[in-house]
């Protein structure tokens, strides 16, 4: 098998980036550290800011303030070209009328590297990406996924530093996704390059990341490891865009004695340092809740709809309040819409927040 030439990846460090188009600030201040060999993912709704951050990086817009370092070089002033990335696209952007192998070498070709040095490099990207057999054929010829792939192929004879991907598979159909978040996955682990990869679909963003940066508004939310965030969320919009489905947001009351009070039940809380009293929200995973034994502290949920989808069944109902409640519950247990269930979750499991939305700890 041939050999892929990685032999150069490097860190990054992003200090105090503003971005503006015209009087509208769209990035504010983003600080963040990227170690070299990371699969680091931006994410976060619509308009956030995402595909900005990445286009700063790859210098195809210059920013408004300060500085981009890739490994140690401060590139904030050099050209695309200069600066050791590759960048795949969502639209792949590959030239009709040439082969694959051609798509591939363009960019080796253009910088006039050998015939020999293109083609070995082509050939080792395809092996990669298996899509040696597919070579000669012209793009019209390929599925969505091997377009995709000679995208990524382009980008990898480049041998560059840093990947960056902007919502590369967002073009695919849904088991195409899948098979195609494995592949780069796995190509990540082969090459062991850093890549930045954006998206604003967070199951994309659990699987594929070693840190994931949730942005809001042009600004960062919280930085960690996907089970980070899952587990140990910073404010209500971070606990809210990680986890599918959602966390369930419960208006709720802490008292004196650190129970937590859901309409008219108390039920024990979490051990807190903040002397925080009152009403607060209390975020809850549907896997966090189960149906009470007798005699435990629990509060009621109306079931409106229920989901059944092999594994687990998704019920979806009414808590006193009228607030809408997820429950995830295993084989065995079965509930049928209209009935009244009396549900518990362990104090360990339950995230508070104050009413700007940020984590009581
Ligand atoms: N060239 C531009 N001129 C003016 N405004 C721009 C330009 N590019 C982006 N914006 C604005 O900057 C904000 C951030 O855009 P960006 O494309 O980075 O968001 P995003 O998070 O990638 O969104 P999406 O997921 O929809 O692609 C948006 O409000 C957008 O309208």
């Amino acid at each position: 098998m041939e050999q892929i030439e990685t032999t150069r990846t490097a860190g990054l460090r992003l200090n105090r980036l503003y971005k503006s188009f015209g009087g509208l600030a769209v990035l504010k201040d983003i600080n963040l550290d990227i170690e070299s060999g990371e699969f680091v993912v931006f994410v976060g709704p619509s308009g956030c800011g995402k595909s900005t951050l990445l286009r700063l990086i790859a210098g195809l817009e210059e920013v408004t303030a300060r500085d981009v370092f890739i490994g140690s070089k401060d590139v904030t002033e050099r050209d695309p070209s200069e600066r050791g990335i590759a960048m795949v696209f969502q639209t792949y952007a590959l030239y009709p009328h040439m082969s694959v192998a051609e798509n591939m070498g363009f960019g080796l070709k253009a910088a006039k590297r050998s015939k020999q040095e293109v083609e070995r490099k082509v050939r080792a990207a395809a092996e990669v990406l298996q899509l040696s057999q597919y070579l000669d054929r012209r793009p019209s010829q390929l599925s969505g996924g091997q377009r995709q792939r000679v995208a990524i192929g382009r980008a990898i004879v480049r041998d560059p530093e840093v990947f960056l991907f902007d919502e590369p598979l967002s073009n695919l159909d849904a088991e195409l996704r899948v098979e195609m978040r494995i592949e780069i996955a796995r190509l990540h682990r082969e090459l062991g390059n850093t890549m930045i990869y954006v998206t604003h679909d967070q199951t994309e963003a659990m699987t594929l990341a070693d840190k994931i940066v949730v942005l809001r508004n042009g600004e960062i939310e919280q930085v960690g490891p996907p089970a980070l965030l899952y587990d140990d969320p910073d404010n209500t919009f971070v606990a809210g865009f990680i986890g599918s489905p959602k966390m369930n947001f419960v208006s709720a009351e802490r008292a004196n004695d650190g129970h937590i009070r859901i309409g008219s039940r108390n039920m024990p809380g979490p051990d807190l340092e903040t002397s925080h009293k009152g009403a607060l929200t209390l975020g809850i995973r549907p896997e966090h809740l189960r149906i009470a034994r007798e005699n435990e502290p629990c509060f009621p949920m109306r079931v409106h709809f229920s989901e059944f989808l092999g594994g687990v069944t998704y019920l979806y109902g009414d808590l006193e309040s009228g607030t809408r409640c997820t429950v995830e519950i295993g084989r065995g247990i079965s509930a049928e819409p209209g009935d009244l269930l009396h549900l518990t979750t362990d104090s360990a499991d339950m995230r508070l927040f104050d009413g700007e939305g940020r984590r009581l700890r």
